[in-house]
């Protein structure tokens, strides 16, 4: 496992090692013991996985209580992930950082607590499976909004095309207005 640092701290794209033959492949997603010889501790207390058709946005999405960190990863199709610094003590707080992940190159993004986070489906199907350090906790969670020009991502969207939102998603927190993580 390749485990690479991105602009924002604690961020990591990790890039597993794929074992190819004549089968298809092998890879390991999770390994306690590869993730502790990096300096990672972690424990994870749910898995979750999603479908999505082309064109939909999930977030961006945290949570105040039971903040969660997420190792995310793509098994069918592609997405467009992002991840906004929400640490109020950040020296990155409020900037962004996005990378496409795919069934085909395998990566995945670590993304600690403190973090707001969401993808754009770029192929007909996505699927989205994701380990979690703490517990769903919908009282605390907060939908950040997907196109805040404060923060400005750049969602690789056709040009003139708004993604598909939920109904949360569609009402999300400008980022003057969201809460800040301690
Ligand atoms: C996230 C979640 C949802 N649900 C339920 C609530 C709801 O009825 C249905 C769909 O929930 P949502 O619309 O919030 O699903 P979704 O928009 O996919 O939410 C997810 O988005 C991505 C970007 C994340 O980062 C995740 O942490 C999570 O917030 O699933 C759970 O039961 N457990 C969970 O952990």
């Amino acid at each position: 496992m390749k485990f690479e640092a991105t602009p924002l701290q604690g961020v990591y794209l990790l890039t597993p090692k794929v074992f190819g033959d004549e089968r298809g492949f092998f890879l390991e997603s999770w390994s306690a013991r590869t993730f502790a010889n990096e300096g990672f501790d972690l424990e994870f207390v749910q898995d979750n996985h999603s479908r999505s058709a082309r064109g939909i946005l999930r977030g961006l999405h945290y949570q105040t209580e039971h903040t969660q960190g997420k190792l995310v990863r793509v098994t069918q199709g592609a997405v467009f992930d992002a991840v906004v610094d929400m640490r109020r003590d950040s020296p990155t707080l409020g900037q962004w950082y996005g990378t496409t992940l795919s069934a085909e190159n395998h990566q995945m993004l670590w993304v600690p607590a403190g973090f707001a986070h969401g993808f754009y489906v770029l192929t007909d199907v996505a699927d989205f499976q994701y380990k979690c350090t703490d517990v769903y906790h919908p009282q605390s969670e907060v939908s950040l909004a997907w196109d805040d020009p404060q923060v400005g991502i750049e969602w690789p969207l056709p040009a003139g095309d708004i993604p598909q939102l939920s109904g949360k998603d569609a009402h999300g927190l400008a980022f003057a207005e969201a809460p800040l993580l301690d």
